[in-house]
């Protein structure tokens, strides 16, 4: 029945997405209302296919015998009362079915998990939570584990799946906690603090609609690798309007993927660099040691001494606008000086009285001279405009610059700014977004910006003709019915459509957040927090002024070394005291045997760090082997073989140092042709080799981890490095070291 349902609402929207983009011409008003109907529905026929799998996955059933479905989305009877068929997961009234328990029951007899694949019913496990009135049948069972443990002994795809059936009720607090202000949640690893941080975001969409669906919400994750692999979760919640990147990503019209030392990328991370950027603006603005002279066509040769640059420069500073807005002032009190000399020379009384012109006449020189070409060209070298690429790449480029702005450095550090441009590294995105603050957006930034949300809406007017494609079938049914219906996209291309959005400038939230700097985000969600760097967090919280965040992660895990030792260290500069801790405390990820392993690593981080407990156990002992350094190739490719062959249609991860990955990637590559290997490798293989940081916030059924004691030394922090590649398994471990 719900299924059925669920056909009707598909087909209704996509019937009226096409009736909308068939529709032209109109007033102003008329289209702006067919542009939010054509959102509206191209939004509601992807919600829809996105909820096809496991649409509904719960039943409650109350002391009252009341019986209430829940589901990933809510769909209500509208042939009569409208009352619920099923409840979205994130009603209020849903939510008994993760809290409920025998000792508190809510008002709940019964809660049914059912497990369906496709359209079908393929299992279920009731609990019956008062105990007294419980009648077991073949299928009830008193401990909400079954579905659970199902879902986690489940065989790894390469994808992270949704935990929307199984969210366990410390989980569930987090998720529907208040929107304002700053949340920290700390957990050990696997504990579900990734999980959450995407439910909650699905949550606060749903419980916040109206607020958050105009100012968007920001999830903030360490990698590309990572995003994709969270990539499916939110879509199959049926939420589209987050938008997800990766620290190298946060500057418009920068994609960071240049590689760089890690001493550097911390030296970049640290707060100092603001000083330095600050200082870089300054020294661009230019006073030269002897007069510049500008010789003008058919005119005299002027002369501009260093005390007028001196003083200009002086008076515009004082104003304390930023440097590319502060340029016009000082394009003012230059040409004024200039002017001045010129006036001095043509207004000069030959008979040695006051200068004869009159202010009109200054005023027209002051004109004339700031159009002057060799005199704008004076002006761009004393107090160039600039862009945060510009300045920062010129910087890099000159050891003199560098030295001009980095006194405070020492010489080492100053060495290590020096490179040549082509690519920016994630640690100069927060670079470059401290620069543009300092230097204001001019006239070109806001042309780059202009064109780049051009590109956008060519993306998105094309992304609805695709979901109008994608709706193609329901037009053929009506066909079959006799209609001659054509399909939208025989009527409109893209770039019909994208006319029609850039009159009413049409994009999504998310869209346009991401092609604008100075966004403010509703909510800023960041997983893995602890590796950002206090740049980092700098311009995080500009993005988001009103301090409504959630920020996930593991103080242990710590491995980039500008990376947070503490949450308050983090924080302190930004809301002071005034943040809340969460913690999460079981790993639902890691069993019991591998977690005792890990144990061991976490307490030389940190002998006061307890590691979370685990759910269950696998009962596989983890093994561990040494073996001649010259044999290690040969035995990683039998052991890789090994253990791929004995997974179902799970995933073997083998995880490597930074300083092998090449040589032992190629070695498995060529050994096992399924192994994925590279910058970023497709998890969806069977077979993934990765490095420690590539591998953060993964899992796999089976892992490797091969000469940990390397792993340990590559790094400062390759304890916390080692600890993560321990517990990135759920089902098997095997260690292999070289002696
Ligand atoms: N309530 C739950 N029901 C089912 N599966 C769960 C639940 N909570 C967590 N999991 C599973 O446990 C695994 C670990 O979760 P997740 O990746 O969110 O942990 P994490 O705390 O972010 O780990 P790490 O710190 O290692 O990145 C995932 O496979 C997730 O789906």
């Amino acid at each position: 029945m719900l299924y059925h349902r669920l056909d009707d609402l598909r087909e209704q929207a996509a019937r009226r997405l096409t009736e909308e983009l068939r529709n032209t011409g109109g007033t102003q008003q008329a289209r702006s209302q067919r542009d939010s109907a054509v959102q509206m529905y191209a939004d509601q026929v992807e919600q829809y296919a996105a909820v096809e799998n496991g649409l509904c996955f719960g039943r409650l059933d109350g002391d009252d015998g009341a019986r209430r479905y829940i589901g990933r989305i809510g769909i209500f009877d509208t042939t009569g009362d409208y009352d619920p068929l099923l409840m979205d997961w994130r009603a209020p009234a849903a939510r008994a079915f993760y809290l409920a328990t025998a000792a508190n029951p809510q008002g709940i007899r019964r809660r049914r998990h059912l497990r369906t694949r496709e359209r079908k019913v393929t299992g279920l496990n009731d609990e019956v939570l008062d105990i007294a009135a419980a009648s077991p049948t073949a299928h009830e069972e008193l401990t909400g584990e079954a579905s659970l443990l199902a879902a986690l002994n489940a065989g790894r795809t390469g994808r992270m799946r949704d935990i929307v059936e199984t969210i366990q009720a410390e989980q569930d607090r987090i998720i529907r906690a208040e929107l304002p202000g700053v949340m920290v949640v700390q957990g050990g690893p696997g504990t579900g603090k990734t999980a959450v941080a995407l439910h909650r975001a699905a949550y606060l969409l749903y419980t916040h609609r109206q607020q958050l669906s105009t100012r968007g919400v920001l999830l903030v994750g360490p990698n590309a690798t990572f995003l994709h692999y969270i990539s499916q979760v939110l879509p199959a919640l049926a939420e589209t309007g987050v938008l997800l990147r990766t620290q190298g990503d946060l500057f418009p019209g920068v994609s960071a993927r240049r590689a760089e030392p890690a001493t550097t990328a911390a030296l970049k991370g640290r707060t100092v660099l603001a000083e330095v950027l600050a200082a870089a603006v300054r020294d661009r603005q230019w006073v030269p040691d002897e007069p510049l002279e500008v010789e003008l066509p058919q005119r005299e040769v002027l002369v501009l001494d260093p005390a007028t640059v001196q003083a200009a420069r002086d008076r515009v500073r004082r104003t304390g606008r930023p440097h590319n807005l502060a340029r016009a002032l000082f394009d003012i009190e230059i040409v004024h000086a200039l002017a001045d000399q010129v006036a001095e020379r043509i207004g000069a009384d030959p008979l040695g009285g006051e200068n004869l012109l009159e202010e009109a006449d200054r005023a027209e020189i002051r004109r004339e001279l700031g159009e002057e070409p060799e005199i704008r060209a004076m002006l761009d070298r004393l107090w160039p405009v600039l862009t945060p690429q510009r300045l920062l790449a010129d910087l890099y480029a000159s050891p003199e610059r560098i030295a001009a702005a980095a006194p405070m450095l020492t010489d080492a550090e100053r060495a290590a700014l020096h490179r040549e441009p082509g690519g920016w590294t994630p640690a100069d995105v927060p670079l470059l977004d401290e620069a543009a603050e300092l230097l204001g957006e001019d006239e070109r930034a806001a042309a780059a910006r202009r064109d780049r949300i051009r590109s956008l809406q060519r993306e998105y007017a094309e992304g609805v003709l695709e979901i109008a494609r994608g709706s193609r079938s329901i037009d053929v049914e009506d066909e079959a019915e006799g209609g001659e219906i054509l399909g939208v996209t025989d009527l409109i291309d893209a770039d019909r459509l994208l006319e029609r959005q850039e009159e009413s400038e049409r994009l999504t939230t998310a869209q346009r957040a991401a092609a604008d700097r100075s966004w403010a985000f509703g909510h800023v969600i960041v997983d893995e927090a602890q590796e950002l760097s206090p740049m980092a967090w700098r311009l995080l919280m500009r993005r988001c002024p009103s301090r409504s965040m959630t920020i996930v992660g593991d103080v242990a895990q710590t491995g980039a070394l500008a990376g947070t030792p503490s949450w308050q260290e983090a924080l302190e500069p930004y809301v002071a005291r005034r943040w809340r801790l969460e913690e999460l405390t079981v790993s639902y990820r890691t069993p019991a045997e591998i977690m005792a392993v890990a144990a061991e690593v976490l307490a030389e981080i940190d002998p006061a760090l307890r590691p979370p407990r685990s759910v269950r156990e696998s009962g596989v002992s983890p093994w561990d082997r040494t073996v001649d350094a010259d044999r290690l190739t040969a035995e990683l490719v039998d052991a890789a073989t090994r253990e791929a062959s004995g997974l179902d249609d799970g995933r073997l991860g083998v995880i490597v140092p930074e300083g092998r990955v090449a040589e032992l990637g190629a070695a498995l590559g060529a050994a096992l042709p399924e192994a994925a290997v590279g910058d970023d490798p497709e998890l969806e293989s069977r077979v993934v080799v990765l490095t420690v940081s590539q591998a953060k916030g993964l899992e796999f059924d089976s892992v490797l981890v091969v000469e940990p004691d390397r792993i340990v030394a590559e790094s400062p922090r390759g304890h916390s490095d080692l600890y993560v590649a321990l517990t990135r398994a759920t089902q098997r471990l095997g260690i292999l070291r070289t002696c």
